[in-house]
């Protein structure tokens, strides 16, 4: 009998590597083709291209899952100049290995076939059946300021995170390598970087070197153990506008945790702290009306839990990924290992106000 979701997670490992050589192209370039969405938020002709690539591989091979993606055409729709952009780079994006490449099959056919599978991505999500969750770029603000970012992909089933895939250019190889605290900007897929992480449920969880042909071996990783808070740090978004982080300094300070957050962009949060790089990720409403988006969180989600972690809202909740494009009825993050993570809910729960 074959492993179940070997063949999911194949392709979503190879379909996040491919679309990684488009980003980490944009990466190096200066104008990065960014555009202000309706939200304010900015979006480049990375994340416009990665998911381009990662759907087709997806519309290739599971032409009956549903999608829910970040981003959708419409503004390509508009923008010649911008869609011609994307096209060159897309068409010119392929895995080194014949045979990866075969395996993930199609590809996008010309521009009117970029905008169709951009907007395959428009799935409503939901309870029922295969659902993928892809976020081309996490952390865009993080990609343009020269900081973290990840390609990150999971499959639901019936509202459950089955398989996560993050592909994080920026991150060190090295399981054990230290995280640096001055880590918003200056970072780099030199030498020594680029990995991606994977889980499957009840599989566990690994990482393994992003290569720019076929999948190289993966190697299981843990959560560190925190025995004591005191030697603990925080993992936390760079943005202030994500996480409230006031809160967070008071959370620490009653935990007994003096060491300052790492303050990191994207689920590269998840993954660096699902190996033991970090210790805990803390992310805490800002406001009463955000929502978090699905694609934000399903990867992380599953790659934590697998390497022997918690992860749930501030009021102690799952997160619950069948609701539809957000995480509606959660609010906020706390993903540690499961030994501590009761300690932290507490005191997040008091400094909130929440009992
Ligand atoms: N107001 C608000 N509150 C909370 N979260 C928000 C908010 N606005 C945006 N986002 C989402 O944050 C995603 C990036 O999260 P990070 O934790 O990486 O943020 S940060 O860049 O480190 O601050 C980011 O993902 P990308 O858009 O894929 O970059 C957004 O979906
Ligand atoms: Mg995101
Ligand atoms: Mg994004
Ligand atoms: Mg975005």
């Amino acid at each position: 009998m074959t492993t179940p979701y070997a063949r999911e997670l194949e392709i979503a490992q190879l379909a996040v590597q491919r679309a990684a050589l488009l980003t980490k192209r944009v990466f190096h370039e200066k104008a990065k083709g960014t555009v202000s969405k309706d939200d304010a938020s900015p979006v480049t002709v990375g994340d416009f291209g990665a998911q381009a690539l990662i759907i087709a591989a997806l519309r290739h091979n599971f032409p009956g899952d549903a999608i829910v993606a970040e981003e959708e055409a419409a503004q390509l729709r508009a923008d010649a100049g911008l869609r011609e952009l994307i096209w060159g780079l897309v068409k010119g994006t392929r895995l080194e290995d014949e045979e990866a490449e075969g395996l993930l099959g199609g590809g996008v056919r010309d521009v009117e076939d970029l905008l169709e599978v951009v907007d395959l991505g428009r799935s409503e999500g939901g309870r029922v059946g295969r659902v993928w969750t892809l976020d081309p770029i996490d952390g865009t603000k993080g990609f343009l300021r020269g900081g973290q970012y990840a390609l990150a992909l999971a499959l639901l089933e019936d509202g459950d995170v089955k398989v996560g895939v993050l592909g994080c250019p920026n991150l060190p190889v090295d399981d054990a390598a230290p995280l640096t605290v001055d880590i918003g900007a200056n970072q780099s897929d030199d030498e020594g970087r680029g990995v991606i992480f994977s889980a499957v449920i009840g599989q566990g969880a690994t990482s393994r070197p992003l290569s720019t042909g076929g999948l190289t071996e993966g190697k299981n990783i843990k959560m560190k153990e925190v025995t004591e808070m005191a030697s603990a740090s925080f993992c936390e978004s760079v943005e202030a506008g994500h996480s409230n982080q006031s809160e967070s300094a008071q959370i620490a300070q009653k935990l007994g945790i003096t060491k300052p957050s790492v303050r990191m962009d994207s689920q590269a949060k998840y993954g660096s702290i699902a190996r033991g790089a970090g210790d805990i990720y803390l992310r805490l409403p800002t406001s009463k009306t955000y929502q978090e988006k699905i694609w934000d969180h399903a990867g992380g989600d599953l790659i934590v839990r697998e390497a022997g972690g918690q992860v749930t809202d501030t009021k102690g909740r799952r997160l619950d990924f069948g609701v539809g494009r957000t995480l509606a009825s959660n609010s906020g993050v706390i993903a540690a290992p499961a030994a501590v993570h009761g300690q932290v809910l507490d005191v997040v729960q008091e400094v909130l106000g929440l009992k």
